[in-house]
């Protein structure tokens, strides 16, 4: 059976962040991800993972300047010092968190610049955090994003995050397998997860098209858990969906899971 996650920043955003740890131990999660934990301590976090009895298993490196359209620098040509500070941080909060996985973000290419000088890029900063994380047991996650979520980002489809998880070829680095992205990017869902058996870390689950709960929408998500289950995935599932409306009040798909 999967192991869900509840992502916090997703979900519960009618409480503030710091008070979703409790909500989403008392919804019955176990396990909880979120995308960037640096604006707290990572202390803080740590205790209210312990207060609930909460794993955190994902999180992400630092996104960049938002305001800016950075949404990761990993893969950006000349910042190759900014990026390597941004893999040693969070490998100090991975090590606090006990956090087994890391999404390394890659990065928005500008219109006209070098889609190959940014895979290179990029494959030589997840070499460097694939040598930092390695002796510390902390996998390293890459994600294709939907151009509807992300336009321009480097990895669109789940074959072009494959091609970079082969050519950075260590043993510590995988996909991180979105459903809500793979459905909209590259579909025929069941046979891209056999392509991408051994492959794959993590997993996120969202409806589509609304990216809500996954009760709902052109996903048969009781196929793919089964399927899961099948394979022995012994991975995290990450709900990384907002909710249609009260969190707690959308639940009721994950009642059986508790
Ligand atoms: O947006 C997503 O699906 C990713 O999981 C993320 O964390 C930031 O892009
Ligand atoms: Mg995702």
């Amino acid at each position: 059976m999967p192991k869900f996650a509840a992502n916090l920043t997703m979900m519960f955003n009618e409480l503030p962040f710091l008070d979703r740890f409790e909500a989403a131990a008392k919804a019955g999660f176990k396990y909880v991800e979120y995308l960037w934990p640096y604006e707290f301590p990572a202390a803080e976090l740590k205790a209210k993972l312990d207060q609930f009895g909460l794993k955190q298993v994902l999180f992400n490196t630092a996104a960049g300047d938002i305001s800016q359209g950075e949404w990761g620098l990993s893969a950006i040509p000349n910042r190759e010092a900014e990026a390597r500070r941004d893999i040693d941080q969070a490998l100090e909060y991975a090590l606090v968190l006990g956090c087994p996985t890391v999404h390394i973000m890659a990065a928005v290419v500008p219109e006209g610049e070098s889609r190959q000088a940014y895979k290179q890029t990029f494959v030589e900063n997840v070499r460097y955090a694939s040598e930092k994380f390695k002796p510390h047991g902390i996998n390293i996650c890459l994600e294709a994003l939907s151009p509807e979520v992300k336009p321009n980002y480097l990895l669109k489809s789940q074959f072009d995050t494959l091609e970079i998880v082969e050519w950075v070829d260590r043993d510590n680095v995988f996909v991180q397998l979105d459903y809500f992205h793979a459905q909209n990017v590259d579909g025929n869902l069941s046979r891209l997860t056999d392509r991408l058996r051994g492959k794959f870390c993590h997993i996120q689950i969202a409806s589509v098209p609304n990216r809500h709960e996954p009760d709902e929408g052109e996903i048969n998500y009781q196929y793919i858990f089964d399927k899961l289950d099948e394979m022995g995935y012994q991975g995290y599932v990450g709900c990384e969906y907002k909710p249609r409306g009260e969190t707690v009040a959308g639940l009721g798909w994950f009642e059986k899971y508790k």
